[in-house]
């Protein structure tokens, strides 16, 4: 488990200085898939780079395990952080090395036998699905292939944890899926915690257990998914989930109906055309919704709005949506 207790930053900057975390606190516990969104200049990366303290934190601590990493010799620290793998946007591979050198590299620095090194290697080519790139340079490889290469290179420090900063982001959308889904993979097979950093929901959506949400360097919002993805407290939760807009304060309900998803397209869409097209907003009390290849299963409970005329275009509204049923719910008690 990693804790993080009120950690800040802040750098010295000509202009003074400047507080890029804020006491931020945050618990990620073993095996989850854990999102750290927010919008560029957010803080993400220096959060990121605070739980291996690649960079230190100004104030706070940093626990793993129950254990300050803080307070670690930097033997210790530099032990600890073996657990703690990490890729990146740009891949960072050695391009004078193959693939399998690649991988074999931080074991060399482990003190790995070399023949011992090179037998793992050759799993962790198998685990991402390159076999047969053993051989082939890093500048041989598309994107999504130089990103598995990382996977397999983080993989070879045996870690507990890995650290995804960015990961998918210079990659295509079909890309983005087969990489995400190799995360996921890796996480249920190996139990390996991911901790994924990105400023895409869609991201957070396709395979992430729990979200936090960083807006200024301040975490103003964590939760599950389902949790942030139904009703998202915060301003820059909204602005993240309804990018278009779709405005959910909250407000007085009358009925309760219930919208059960049967594959059509994803849920905030419908929420937000609803605002854009009939000009009425609904609350959502409630969701159990999954994304599975861009489409909506489960099932959401709407408030509709006491005025009975904007009530009933709403309803009008989604039940001539396709792949989803509308159903009232006369005996909601919240
Ligand atoms: N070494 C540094 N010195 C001064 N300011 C810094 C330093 N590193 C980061 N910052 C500032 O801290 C803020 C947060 O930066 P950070 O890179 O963590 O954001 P981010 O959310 O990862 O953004 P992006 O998605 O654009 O990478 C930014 O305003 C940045 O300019």
């Amino acid at each position: 488990m990693i804790e993080l207790k009120q950690v800040s930053k802040t750098f010295p900057t000509p202009d003074g200085d400047f507080q890029a975390l804020k006491e931020v606190s945050l618990t990620i516990q073993d095996g989850d898939i854990f999102g750290i969104v927010g919008m560029s200049g957010a803080g993400k990366s220096t959060l990121v780079r605070c739980i291996n303290l690649l960079e230190r934190p100004t104030s706070g601590q940093v626990l793993m395990d129950g254990e300050d990493l803080m307070a670690f010799s930097p033997a210790r620290l530099r032990q600890a952080r073996r657990s703690i793998a990490m890729i990146f946007q740009q891949f960072n591979l050695l391009m004078q090395r193959t693939c399998l050198k690649n991988i074999c590299f931080p074991m060399e620095i482990a003190g790995v036998p070399a023949a011992e090194a090179k037998k793992r290697a050759l799993e962790y080519l198998d685990i991402v699905g390159l076999p047969d790139k053993a051989n082939a340079y890093p500048a041989q490889l598309s994107g999504g292939q130089k990103q598995r290469i990382a996977i397999a290179r983080a993989l070879a420090s045996n870690p507990k944890v890995l650290l995804c900063d960015e990961a998918t982001s210079a990659l295509d959308p079909t890309t983005t899926r087969s990489i995400l889904k190799l995360i996921q993979d890796i996480n249920q097979r190996m139990g390996i915690t991911a901790i994924i950093i990105t400023h895409e929901m869609a991201v957070v959506e396709a395979i992430c257990t729990r979200v936090a949400i960083l807006e200024h360097g301040n975490m103003v919002e964590t939760g599950t998914v389902e949790e942030v993805f139904s009703n998202p407290k915060s301003e820059a939760g909204r602005k993240l989930v309804f990018p278009e807009g779709a405005n959910i304060d909250q407000f007085p309900v009358a009925d309760v109906v219930r919208v059960v998803f049967n594959g059509g397209s994803s849920y905030e869409p419908l929420i937000a055309s609803l605002a854009i097209d009939c000009g009425v907003k609904v609350n959502i009390l409630g969701a159990d919704t999954r994304n599975v290849n861009g489409k909506a299963f489960g099932s959401m409970l709407l408030g509709l709005p006491e005025d009975k005329n904007d009530a009933a275009k709403a309803m009008s509204y989604l039940k001539a949506q396709k792949d989803v049923t509308v159903e009232e719910v006369p005996d909601y008690h919240g």
